[in-house]
Protein backbone atom coordinates (compact mmCIF):
# COMPACT_ATOMS: atom_id res chain seq x y z
CA UNK A 1 0.00 0.00 0.00
CA UNK A 2 1.41 3.21 -0.97
CA UNK A 3 1.49 5.37 2.22
CA UNK A 4 1.98 9.83 2.28
CA UNK A 5 1.90 12.66 4.31
CA UNK A 6 -0.68 14.34 3.10
CA UNK A 7 -3.87 13.06 1.33
CA UNK A 8 -6.44 15.45 -0.01
CA UNK A 9 -9.61 14.68 -1.09
CA UNK A 10 -10.81 17.22 -3.82
CA UNK A 11 -8.86 19.24 -6.06
CA UNK A 12 -10.92 22.73 -5.71
CA UNK A 13 -9.59 25.71 -4.30
CA UNK A 14 -8.85 24.48 -0.70
CA UNK A 15 -7.46 20.69 -1.69
CA UNK A 16 -5.42 22.28 -4.48
CA UNK A 17 -3.75 25.09 -1.80
CA UNK A 18 -3.51 22.54 0.55
CA UNK A 19 -1.68 20.48 -1.68
CA UNK A 20 0.98 22.68 -2.92
CA UNK A 21 1.44 24.03 0.53
CA UNK A 22 2.09 21.00 1.79
CA UNK A 23 4.37 20.18 -1.07
CA UNK A 24 6.58 23.12 -0.45
CA UNK A 25 7.32 21.55 2.84
CA UNK A 26 8.97 18.85 1.36
CA UNK A 27 6.09 16.06 1.80
CA UNK A 28 4.49 13.57 -0.54
CA UNK A 29 0.96 14.39 -1.37
CA UNK A 30 -1.21 12.72 -3.47
CA UNK A 31 -4.38 14.57 -4.52
CA UNK A 32 -7.35 12.20 -5.27
CA UNK A 33 -10.59 13.81 -7.23
CA UNK A 34 -13.64 12.16 -8.74
CA UNK A 35 -14.04 14.66 -11.63
CA UNK A 36 -12.36 13.72 -14.81
CA UNK A 37 -10.55 17.20 -14.59
CA UNK A 38 -8.30 19.17 -11.71
CA UNK A 39 -9.47 22.08 -10.30
CA UNK A 40 -13.45 21.04 -8.62
CA UNK A 41 -16.50 23.12 -8.64
CA UNK A 42 -14.45 26.58 -9.17
CA UNK A 43 -13.00 26.02 -12.41
CA UNK A 44 -15.66 23.84 -13.71
CA UNK A 45 -18.96 24.66 -12.56
CA UNK A 46 -18.78 28.14 -10.44
CA UNK A 47 -16.35 30.19 -10.15
CA UNK A 48 -14.51 30.72 -12.94
CA UNK A 49 -17.17 29.86 -15.79
CA UNK A 50 -19.60 31.67 -14.21
CA UNK A 51 -16.76 35.25 -14.02
CA UNK A 52 -16.25 34.07 -17.55
CA UNK A 53 -19.87 34.19 -18.79
CA UNK A 54 -20.12 37.59 -17.28
CA UNK A 55 -17.05 38.97 -18.85
CA UNK A 56 -18.41 37.87 -22.20
CA UNK A 57 -21.61 39.31 -21.77
CA UNK A 58 -20.67 42.28 -20.44
CA UNK A 59 -18.05 42.61 -23.54
CA UNK A 60 -20.88 41.12 -26.41
CA UNK A 61 -23.50 43.44 -25.16
CA UNK A 62 -21.37 46.31 -25.16
CA UNK A 63 -22.87 46.84 -21.30
CA UNK A 64 -20.55 49.00 -20.02
CA UNK A 65 -20.88 51.57 -22.86
CA UNK A 66 -24.45 51.82 -22.60
CA UNK A 67 -24.51 54.71 -20.42
CA UNK A 68 -22.83 56.74 -23.13
CA UNK A 69 -24.82 55.44 -26.26
CA UNK A 70 -28.19 54.35 -25.16
CA UNK A 71 -29.71 50.71 -24.07
CA UNK A 72 -30.35 49.80 -27.70
CA UNK A 73 -26.54 50.23 -28.36
CA UNK A 74 -24.71 46.31 -28.45
CA UNK A 75 -21.26 45.67 -29.66
CA UNK A 76 -22.44 42.03 -31.29
CA UNK A 77 -26.10 42.51 -32.53
CA UNK A 78 -26.82 38.80 -32.60
CA UNK A 79 -25.91 36.98 -29.52
CA UNK A 80 -26.28 33.05 -29.43
CA UNK A 81 -25.26 30.46 -26.90
CA UNK A 82 -22.06 29.21 -28.80
CA UNK A 83 -20.60 32.78 -27.98
CA UNK A 84 -20.78 32.54 -24.82
CA UNK A 85 -19.12 29.05 -24.42
CA UNK A 86 -16.28 29.25 -26.60
CA UNK A 87 -14.82 31.38 -24.25
CA UNK A 88 -15.69 29.53 -21.19
CA UNK A 89 -14.04 26.73 -23.03
CA UNK A 90 -10.46 28.50 -23.71
CA UNK A 91 -10.40 29.91 -20.05
CA UNK A 92 -11.08 26.51 -18.13
CA UNK A 93 -8.38 24.85 -20.38
CA UNK A 94 -6.04 27.68 -19.40
CA UNK A 95 -6.96 27.34 -15.74
CA UNK A 96 -7.03 23.63 -15.84
CA UNK A 97 -3.29 23.82 -17.65
CA UNK A 98 -2.43 26.12 -15.05
CA UNK A 99 -3.38 23.74 -12.39
CA UNK A 100 -1.64 20.53 -13.88
CA UNK A 101 1.67 22.88 -14.56
CA UNK A 102 1.65 24.03 -10.78
CA UNK A 103 1.30 20.12 -9.57
CA UNK A 104 3.58 19.01 -11.32
CA UNK A 105 6.53 21.49 -10.58
CA UNK A 106 5.53 21.10 -7.17
CA UNK A 107 5.28 17.30 -7.23
CA UNK A 108 1.63 17.09 -6.28
CA UNK A 109 0.77 13.55 -7.30
CA UNK A 110 -3.15 13.35 -8.54
CA UNK A 111 -5.39 10.28 -9.27
CA UNK A 112 -8.86 11.03 -10.48
CA UNK A 113 -10.93 8.77 -8.25
CA UNK A 114 -13.16 8.63 -5.21
CA UNK A 115 -12.27 8.30 -2.15
CA UNK A 116 -13.97 6.51 0.98
CA UNK A 117 -12.47 6.31 4.47
CA UNK A 118 -11.22 2.45 5.69
CA UNK A 119 -9.95 3.82 9.08
CA UNK A 120 -8.12 7.09 10.36
CA UNK A 121 -4.72 6.58 8.27
CA UNK A 122 -6.41 4.59 5.15
CA UNK A 123 -8.39 5.27 2.15
CA UNK A 124 -10.15 3.47 -0.33
CA UNK A 125 -9.80 4.66 -3.54
CA UNK A 126 -12.23 3.69 -6.91
CA UNK A 127 -11.58 5.05 -10.04
CA UNK A 128 -14.42 5.51 -13.05
CA UNK A 129 -13.23 2.05 -14.48
CA UNK A 130 -13.57 0.17 -11.18
CA UNK A 131 -10.11 -0.52 -10.12
CA UNK A 132 -9.59 -0.08 -6.63
CA UNK A 133 -6.54 0.47 -4.33
CA UNK A 134 -5.64 1.44 -0.96
CA UNK A 135 -3.51 4.57 0.11
CA UNK A 136 -2.10 5.17 3.82
CA UNK A 137 -1.67 8.83 4.99
CA UNK A 138 -0.73 10.47 8.14
CA UNK A 139 -2.45 13.35 7.54
CA UNK A 140 -5.96 13.90 5.00
CA UNK A 141 -7.74 16.98 4.06
CA UNK A 142 -11.52 16.87 3.14
CA UNK A 143 -11.99 19.00 0.40
CA UNK A 144 -14.99 17.84 -1.25
CA UNK A 145 -16.68 20.66 -1.48
CA UNK A 146 -20.80 21.02 -2.70
CA UNK A 147 -23.45 20.02 -5.11
CA UNK A 148 -26.65 22.05 -5.69
CA UNK A 149 -29.97 21.23 -3.39
CA UNK A 150 -32.06 19.33 -5.86
CA UNK A 151 -35.43 19.24 -4.09
CA UNK A 152 -37.52 16.05 -5.29
CA UNK A 153 -40.44 18.12 -6.13
CA UNK A 154 -38.32 20.16 -8.85
CA UNK A 155 -38.53 18.63 -12.36
CA UNK A 156 -35.04 18.98 -12.95
CA UNK A 157 -34.28 17.63 -16.80
CA UNK A 158 -31.55 19.70 -18.82
CA UNK A 159 -33.74 21.17 -20.78
CA UNK A 160 -35.87 23.88 -19.52
CA UNK A 161 -35.48 23.39 -15.62
CA UNK A 162 -31.69 23.25 -14.74
CA UNK A 163 -29.65 23.47 -11.69
CA UNK A 164 -26.43 25.75 -11.23
CA UNK A 165 -23.72 22.98 -12.47
CA UNK A 166 -25.84 22.29 -15.54
CA UNK A 167 -26.93 26.12 -16.47
CA UNK A 168 -23.35 26.26 -18.47
CA UNK A 169 -24.49 23.28 -20.59
CA UNK A 170 -27.61 25.75 -22.50
CA UNK A 171 -27.75 25.02 -25.92
CA UNK A 172 -29.85 28.22 -26.63
CA UNK A 173 -30.23 31.45 -24.88
CA UNK A 174 -33.59 31.71 -23.28
CA UNK A 175 -36.26 33.92 -24.29
CA UNK A 176 -37.01 34.12 -20.63
CA UNK A 177 -35.72 33.18 -17.43
CA UNK A 178 -37.18 32.58 -14.29
CA UNK A 179 -34.33 31.91 -11.23
CA UNK A 180 -35.35 30.76 -8.09
CA UNK A 181 -33.33 31.49 -4.86
CA UNK A 182 -31.76 35.19 -4.16
CA UNK A 183 -28.63 34.04 -3.25
CA UNK A 184 -25.43 34.44 -4.67
CA UNK A 185 -25.68 32.14 -7.35
CA UNK A 186 -29.20 33.38 -8.24
CA UNK A 187 -28.52 37.17 -8.39
CA UNK A 188 -25.37 36.62 -10.43
CA UNK A 189 -26.82 34.72 -13.33
CA UNK A 190 -30.12 36.97 -13.06
CA UNK A 191 -28.28 39.98 -13.99
CA UNK A 192 -26.10 38.00 -16.26
CA UNK A 193 -28.77 37.20 -18.51
CA UNK A 194 -30.77 40.57 -17.85
CA UNK A 195 -27.40 42.06 -19.30
CA UNK A 196 -28.33 40.25 -22.29
CA UNK A 197 -31.78 41.49 -22.27
CA UNK A 198 -33.38 38.32 -21.58
CA UNK A 199 -36.34 39.03 -19.88
CA UNK A 200 -35.64 37.71 -16.13
CA UNK A 201 -37.86 37.02 -12.54
CA UNK A 202 -35.91 36.64 -9.58
CA UNK A 203 -38.21 34.52 -6.70
CA UNK A 204 -36.93 34.85 -3.25
CA UNK A 205 -39.06 33.33 -0.09
CA UNK A 206 -37.63 35.84 2.16
CA UNK A 207 -38.30 39.77 1.99
CA UNK A 208 -35.10 40.25 1.14
CA UNK A 209 -32.27 38.99 -1.00
CA UNK A 210 -28.30 38.71 -0.05
CA UNK A 211 -28.86 39.54 3.86
CA UNK A 212 -25.44 39.74 4.97
CA UNK A 213 -25.07 42.66 2.50
CA UNK A 214 -25.29 46.42 3.99
CA UNK A 215 -28.80 47.20 3.64
CA UNK A 216 -28.51 50.76 1.52
CA UNK A 217 -26.57 48.92 -0.67
CA UNK A 218 -28.79 46.18 -1.29
CA UNK A 219 -31.59 48.39 -1.83
CA UNK A 220 -29.99 50.59 -4.19
CA UNK A 221 -29.13 47.40 -5.99
CA UNK A 222 -32.36 46.02 -6.02
CA UNK A 223 -33.47 49.71 -7.58
CA UNK A 224 -30.59 49.02 -10.51
CA UNK A 225 -32.52 45.47 -10.68
CA UNK A 226 -35.86 46.91 -11.05
CA UNK A 227 -35.12 49.87 -12.93
CA UNK A 228 -33.92 47.82 -16.13
CA UNK A 229 -37.29 45.68 -16.05
CA UNK A 230 -36.41 42.79 -14.00
CA UNK A 231 -39.13 41.49 -11.79
CA UNK A 232 -38.24 40.71 -8.48
CA UNK A 233 -40.44 38.29 -6.31
CA UNK A 234 -39.82 38.66 -2.78
CA UNK A 235 -41.31 36.78 0.27
CA UNK A 236 -42.94 34.55 -2.68
CA UNK A 237 -42.84 30.71 -1.48
CA UNK A 238 -42.96 28.30 -4.23
CA UNK A 239 -46.00 25.64 -4.00
CA UNK A 240 -45.37 24.41 -7.31
CA UNK A 241 -43.07 24.02 -10.33
CA UNK A 242 -44.36 22.66 -13.71
CA UNK A 243 -42.86 21.73 -17.29
CA UNK A 244 -44.02 21.00 -20.57
CA UNK A 245 -43.38 21.95 -24.16
CA UNK A 246 -44.58 25.72 -24.04
CA UNK A 247 -42.45 26.16 -20.46
CA UNK A 248 -41.83 25.96 -17.12
CA UNK A 249 -44.43 27.78 -14.48
CA UNK A 250 -44.31 28.68 -11.15
CA UNK A 251 -47.24 28.39 -8.80
CA UNK A 252 -46.55 30.55 -5.79
CA UNK A 253 -48.08 30.30 -2.34
CA UNK A 254 -50.02 33.70 -3.03
CA UNK A 255 -51.68 32.48 -5.75
CA UNK A 256 -49.89 34.34 -8.90
CA UNK A 257 -47.66 32.17 -11.49
CA UNK A 258 -44.89 33.12 -12.77
CA UNK A 259 -43.97 31.59 -16.96
CA UNK A 260 -40.82 31.53 -18.51
CA UNK A 261 -39.03 29.51 -21.48
CA UNK A 262 -36.55 28.06 -18.69
CA UNK A 263 -35.99 28.05 -14.81
CA UNK A 264 -32.66 27.85 -12.50
CA UNK A 265 -33.31 26.68 -9.45
CA UNK A 266 -30.21 28.08 -7.21
CA UNK A 267 -31.72 27.59 -3.70
CA UNK A 268 -28.19 26.51 -1.64
CA UNK A 269 -26.15 23.41 -1.69
CA UNK A 270 -25.34 20.54 0.15
CA UNK A 271 -21.66 19.02 1.31
CA UNK A 272 -20.75 15.69 -0.80
CA UNK A 273 -19.89 13.57 1.68
CA UNK A 274 -22.10 10.49 1.13
CA UNK A 275 -19.71 8.45 -0.66
CA UNK A 276 -16.75 9.61 2.24
CA UNK A 277 -18.10 6.81 4.10
CA UNK A 278 -17.03 8.92 7.78
CA UNK A 279 -18.54 6.31 10.01
CA UNK A 280 -15.36 4.71 9.40
CA UNK A 281 -13.29 8.05 11.40
CA UNK A 282 -16.37 8.88 13.66
CA UNK A 283 -16.87 12.35 11.93
CA UNK A 284 -20.35 13.64 12.33
CA UNK A 285 -22.43 16.04 9.37
CA UNK A 286 -24.90 18.14 9.72
CA UNK A 287 -28.03 17.97 7.89
CA UNK A 288 -26.65 20.00 4.84
CA UNK A 289 -23.80 17.49 4.86
CA UNK A 290 -20.77 20.02 6.31
CA UNK A 291 -18.13 18.91 8.73
CA UNK A 292 -17.29 20.68 12.13
CA UNK A 293 -13.94 21.90 12.26
CA UNK A 294 -11.65 23.75 15.14
CA UNK A 295 -11.67 27.13 12.91
CA UNK A 296 -8.21 28.49 13.85
CA UNK A 297 -6.27 25.17 12.69
CA UNK A 298 -9.41 23.33 10.34
CA UNK A 299 -9.02 19.84 12.14
CA UNK A 300 -11.69 17.88 12.33
CA UNK A 301 -13.04 15.43 15.61
CA UNK A 302 -9.97 13.32 14.28
CA UNK A 303 -6.92 15.65 15.05
CA UNK A 304 -5.05 14.44 11.34
CA UNK A 305 -8.38 14.74 9.26
CA UNK A 306 -8.51 18.36 8.50
CA UNK A 307 -11.36 19.75 6.76
CA UNK A 308 -11.50 22.99 4.40
CA UNK A 309 -13.61 24.84 1.51
CA UNK A 310 -17.57 24.32 1.07
CA UNK A 311 -17.48 21.38 3.13
CA UNK A 312 -17.39 23.42 6.34
CA UNK A 313 -20.30 25.77 5.32
CA UNK A 314 -19.83 29.74 5.48
CA UNK A 315 -18.27 31.89 3.86
CA UNK A 316 -18.21 28.84 1.42
CA UNK A 317 -16.17 31.56 -0.82
CA UNK A 318 -13.20 30.27 -3.71
CA UNK A 319 -10.91 32.68 -2.05
CA UNK A 320 -11.32 31.50 1.82
CA UNK A 321 -11.38 28.36 0.54
CA UNK A 322 -7.88 28.57 -0.75
CA UNK A 323 -7.03 30.28 2.91
CA UNK A 324 -8.52 27.20 4.69
CA UNK A 325 -6.37 24.63 2.27
CA UNK A 326 -2.95 26.49 3.23
CA UNK A 327 -4.13 26.86 6.78
CA UNK A 328 -4.56 23.38 7.43
CA UNK A 329 -1.60 22.53 5.79
CA UNK A 330 0.93 24.39 7.66
CA UNK A 331 -1.02 22.98 10.83
CA UNK A 332 -0.48 19.59 10.02
CA UNK A 333 3.33 19.89 9.16
CA UNK A 334 3.71 22.35 12.83
CA UNK A 335 4.36 25.71 10.90
CA UNK A 336 2.67 28.32 13.29
CA UNK A 337 0.50 30.72 11.97
CA UNK A 338 -0.35 34.23 13.13
CA UNK A 339 -3.82 34.59 13.61
CA UNK A 340 -6.19 35.15 10.67
CA UNK A 341 -7.06 39.11 9.64
CA UNK A 342 -10.14 40.43 11.19
CA UNK A 343 -12.09 41.07 8.21
CA UNK A 344 -12.49 39.23 4.97
CA UNK A 345 -13.83 40.72 1.81
CA UNK A 346 -16.85 39.13 0.09
CA UNK A 347 -17.37 40.00 -4.33
CA UNK A 348 -20.96 39.29 -5.73
CA UNK A 349 -20.42 39.64 -9.81
CA UNK A 350 -23.21 40.39 -9.91
CA UNK A 351 -24.34 43.57 -13.43
CA UNK A 352 -23.69 45.61 -11.04
CA UNK A 353 -20.76 44.19 -8.89
CA UNK A 354 -21.31 44.53 -5.03
CA UNK A 355 -18.35 44.27 -2.65
CA UNK A 356 -18.15 44.41 0.57
CA UNK A 357 -15.95 44.13 3.60
CA UNK A 358 -15.90 44.79 7.40
CA UNK A 359 -19.32 46.33 9.51
CA UNK A 360 -22.30 46.79 7.57
CA UNK A 361 -24.24 50.09 9.39
CA UNK A 362 -26.72 47.15 10.86
CA UNK A 363 -24.22 45.44 12.49
CA UNK A 364 -22.81 48.82 13.54
CA UNK A 365 -26.23 50.23 15.48
CA UNK A 366 -26.16 46.45 16.96
CA UNK A 367 -22.67 46.65 18.77
CA UNK A 368 -23.93 50.60 19.70
CA UNK A 369 -20.90 51.76 17.81
CA UNK A 370 -21.55 55.45 17.52
CA UNK A 371 -20.31 55.83 13.71
CA UNK A 372 -20.26 58.19 10.74
CA UNK A 373 -20.98 57.56 7.03
CA UNK A 374 -18.93 58.95 4.18
CA UNK A 375 -20.81 58.40 0.66
CA UNK A 376 -19.15 58.56 -2.96
CA UNK A 377 -20.94 58.30 -6.27
CA UNK A 378 -18.86 57.53 -9.13
CA UNK A 379 -21.50 59.44 -11.14
CA UNK A 380 -19.76 62.25 -8.98
CA UNK A 381 -15.79 61.28 -10.02
CA UNK A 382 -14.25 62.43 -13.09
CA UNK A 383 -13.60 58.84 -14.10
CA UNK A 384 -16.97 58.06 -13.85
CA UNK A 385 -17.72 60.74 -16.04
CA UNK A 386 -15.28 59.31 -18.66
CA UNK A 387 -16.58 55.77 -18.17
CA UNK A 388 -20.23 56.97 -19.03
CA UNK A 389 -20.64 55.20 -15.37
CA UNK A 390 -24.51 55.99 -14.39
CA UNK A 391 -24.56 54.43 -10.95
CA UNK A 392 -22.91 53.25 -7.58
CA UNK A 393 -21.66 54.70 -5.19
CA UNK A 394 -18.93 53.66 -2.23
CA UNK A 395 -20.00 53.68 1.73
CA UNK A 396 -17.38 53.70 4.14
CA UNK A 397 -18.94 53.82 7.91
CA UNK A 398 -16.34 55.01 10.61
CA UNK A 399 -16.30 54.78 14.56
CA UNK A 400 -16.65 58.51 16.09
CA UNK A 401 -14.12 57.54 18.92
CA UNK A 402 -11.37 55.79 17.39
CA UNK A 403 -11.87 57.43 13.90
CA UNK A 404 -11.16 54.08 12.41
CA UNK A 405 -13.21 52.51 9.48
CA UNK A 406 -15.16 50.13 10.23
CA UNK A 407 -16.65 49.11 7.05
CA UNK A 408 -16.34 49.44 3.33
CA UNK A 409 -19.04 48.80 0.97
CA UNK A 410 -19.44 49.13 -3.04
CA UNK A 411 -22.09 48.79 -5.50
CA UNK A 412 -21.08 49.77 -9.26
CA UNK A 413 -18.43 48.80 -11.54
CA UNK A 414 -14.75 47.56 -10.16
CA UNK A 415 -16.66 46.88 -6.89
CA UNK A 416 -14.81 43.62 -6.48
CA UNK A 417 -11.33 45.31 -7.02
CA UNK A 418 -12.15 48.38 -5.16
CA UNK A 419 -12.61 46.62 -2.24
CA UNK A 420 -9.20 45.87 -1.30
CA UNK A 421 -8.32 49.21 -0.29
CA UNK A 422 -10.84 49.50 2.01
CA UNK A 423 -9.95 45.62 3.12
CA UNK A 424 -6.58 46.61 3.68
CA UNK A 425 -7.02 50.07 5.46
CA UNK A 426 -9.54 48.15 7.70
CA UNK A 427 -7.42 45.23 8.60
CA UNK A 428 -3.63 47.92 9.41
CA UNK A 429 -6.02 49.97 11.59
CA UNK A 430 -6.36 53.14 9.39
CA UNK A 431 -8.86 55.88 10.07
CA UNK A 432 -10.98 58.48 7.90
CA UNK A 433 -7.54 60.62 8.56
CA UNK A 434 -5.93 58.13 5.93
CA UNK A 435 -8.19 58.90 2.83
CA UNK A 436 -8.48 62.88 3.78
CA UNK A 437 -4.49 63.06 4.34
CA UNK A 438 -3.14 60.50 0.74
CA UNK A 439 -3.24 61.69 -2.63
CA UNK A 440 -5.38 59.06 -5.11
CA UNK A 441 -4.57 58.77 -8.69
CA UNK A 442 -6.63 60.91 -10.76
CA UNK A 443 -8.96 59.92 -12.56
CA UNK A 444 -9.55 56.85 -10.98
CA UNK A 445 -12.57 54.88 -9.60
CA UNK A 446 -10.47 54.72 -6.51
CA UNK A 447 -10.83 58.66 -6.06
CA UNK A 448 -14.41 57.44 -4.45
CA UNK A 449 -12.57 56.80 -1.30
CA UNK A 450 -10.76 59.86 -1.13
CA UNK A 451 -14.57 61.65 -1.38
CA UNK A 452 -16.32 59.63 0.75
CA UNK A 453 -13.57 60.21 3.36
CA UNK A 454 -13.59 63.62 3.27
CA UNK A 455 -17.63 63.29 3.49
CA UNK A 456 -17.07 61.43 6.38
CA UNK A 457 -14.76 63.93 8.08
CA UNK A 458 -17.08 67.09 7.18
CA UNK A 459 -19.46 65.32 9.74
CA UNK A 460 -16.82 64.35 12.12
CA UNK A 461 -14.42 67.55 12.41
CA UNK A 462 -10.52 66.76 13.40
CA UNK A 463 -8.93 64.43 15.55
C1 LIG B 1 -22.06 29.37 -9.64
C2 LIG B 1 -21.03 29.63 -8.59
C3 LIG B 1 -20.30 30.81 -8.61
C4 LIG B 1 -19.33 31.06 -7.63
N1 LIG B 1 -18.63 32.23 -7.68
C5 LIG B 1 -17.67 32.50 -6.75
C6 LIG B 1 -16.92 33.69 -6.80
O1 LIG B 1 -17.11 34.53 -7.68
N2 LIG B 1 -15.96 33.90 -5.88
C7 LIG B 1 -15.70 32.99 -4.89
O2 LIG B 1 -14.79 33.24 -4.07
N3 LIG B 1 -16.41 31.84 -4.82
C8 LIG B 1 -17.39 31.58 -5.71
N4 LIG B 1 -18.10 30.41 -5.65
C9 LIG B 1 -17.81 29.47 -4.59
C10 LIG B 1 -16.60 28.58 -4.93
O3 LIG B 1 -16.75 27.95 -6.18
C11 LIG B 1 -16.42 27.55 -3.85
O4 LIG B 1 -16.28 28.23 -2.62
C12 LIG B 1 -15.20 26.69 -4.05
O5 LIG B 1 -15.25 26.01 -5.28
C13 LIG B 1 -15.09 25.67 -2.92
O6 LIG B 1 -13.90 25.01 -3.05
P1 LIG B 1 -13.61 23.61 -2.38
O7 LIG B 1 -12.13 23.55 -2.22
O8 LIG B 1 -14.47 23.42 -1.20
O9 LIG B 1 -13.95 22.50 -3.47
P2 LIG B 1 -14.82 22.43 -4.79
O10 LIG B 1 -14.39 23.48 -5.75
O11 LIG B 1 -16.23 22.36 -4.42
O12 LIG B 1 -14.33 21.03 -5.38
C14 LIG B 1 -14.50 19.82 -4.68
C15 LIG B 1 -13.92 18.67 -5.48
O13 LIG B 1 -13.98 17.48 -4.69
C16 LIG B 1 -14.26 16.39 -5.51
N5 LIG B 1 -14.84 15.30 -4.68
C17 LIG B 1 -16.04 15.30 -4.04
N6 LIG B 1 -16.21 14.14 -3.38
C18 LIG B 1 -15.10 13.39 -3.58
C19 LIG B 1 -14.67 12.09 -3.16
N7 LIG B 1 -15.39 11.33 -2.33
N8 LIG B 1 -13.48 11.64 -3.60
C20 LIG B 1 -12.71 12.39 -4.41
N9 LIG B 1 -13.07 13.63 -4.84
C21 LIG B 1 -14.24 14.12 -4.43
C22 LIG B 1 -15.23 16.94 -6.54
O14 LIG B 1 -15.21 16.17 -7.73
C23 LIG B 1 -14.67 18.37 -6.78
O15 LIG B 1 -13.78 18.36 -7.86
C24 LIG B 1 -19.08 30.11 -6.62
C25 LIG B 1 -19.79 28.90 -6.61
C26 LIG B 1 -20.75 28.66 -7.56
C27 LIG B 1 -21.50 27.36 -7.54
N1 LIG C 1 -19.39 35.70 -5.89
C1 LIG C 1 -19.32 34.76 -4.97
O1 LIG C 1 -18.56 34.85 -4.06
C2 LIG C 1 -20.22 33.56 -5.06
C3 LIG C 1 -20.98 33.36 -6.20
C4 LIG C 1 -21.84 32.28 -6.23
C5 LIG C 1 -21.90 31.41 -5.17
N2 LIG C 1 -21.12 31.60 -4.09
C6 LIG C 1 -21.24 30.69 -2.94
O2 LIG C 1 -22.06 29.57 -3.24
C7 LIG C 1 -22.90 29.28 -2.13
C8 LIG C 1 -24.26 28.79 -2.59
O3 LIG C 1 -25.00 29.87 -3.19
P1 LIG C 1 -26.60 29.83 -3.37
O4 LIG C 1 -26.98 31.13 -3.95
O5 LIG C 1 -27.04 28.58 -4.05
O6 LIG C 1 -27.11 29.58 -1.92
P2 LIG C 1 -27.58 30.50 -0.72
O7 LIG C 1 -27.89 29.55 0.37
O8 LIG C 1 -26.62 31.59 -0.49
O9 LIG C 1 -28.91 31.19 -1.25
C9 LIG C 1 -30.06 30.46 -1.54
C10 LIG C 1 -31.24 31.42 -1.55
O10 LIG C 1 -32.36 30.74 -2.02
C11 LIG C 1 -33.48 31.04 -1.18
N3 LIG C 1 -34.42 29.93 -1.26
C12 LIG C 1 -34.30 28.71 -0.70
N4 LIG C 1 -35.35 27.94 -1.05
C13 LIG C 1 -36.16 28.68 -1.86
C14 LIG C 1 -37.38 28.43 -2.53
N5 LIG C 1 -37.99 27.24 -2.47
N6 LIG C 1 -37.94 29.42 -3.26
C15 LIG C 1 -37.32 30.62 -3.36
N7 LIG C 1 -36.16 30.91 -2.73
C16 LIG C 1 -35.58 29.95 -1.99
C17 LIG C 1 -32.87 31.23 0.19
O11 LIG C 1 -33.71 32.00 1.00
C18 LIG C 1 -31.56 31.95 -0.15
O12 LIG C 1 -31.73 33.34 -0.22
C19 LIG C 1 -23.00 30.54 -1.29
O13 LIG C 1 -22.76 30.22 0.04
C20 LIG C 1 -21.96 31.46 -1.85
O14 LIG C 1 -21.01 31.83 -0.86
C21 LIG C 1 -20.31 32.67 -4.02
Amino acid sequence: MDQVDMLVIGSGPAGRRAAVQSAKLGKSVLVVDKGRRLGGVSVHTGTIPSKTLRETVLNLSGWRERGFYGRGYRVKKDIQAIDLVERLHKTLDHEVEVLQHQFMRNTVQSIFATARFVGPNEVELTTEAGEVSHVGFKHALIAVGTRPHRPETVPFDRTRVFDSDEFLELEKLPRTLTVIGGGVIGVEYATIFSALDVPVTLIETRDSILDFIDREICDDFIHQMRERGMSIRLGAAVKEITSGPLGVVVALADGRKVQSDVLLYAAGRTGNVGSLNLEAVGIAVDSRGRLAVDPRTFQTSVPNIYAAGDVIGFPSLASTSMEQGRVAACHAFGISLPPPPETFPYGIYAVPEISTVGMSEEQVRAAGIAYECGIARFRETSRGHIMGVAAGFLKLIFDVTTRRLLGAHIVGEGATELIHIGQAVINLHGTVDFFVENTFNYPTLAEAYKVAGLDAWNRMGQA
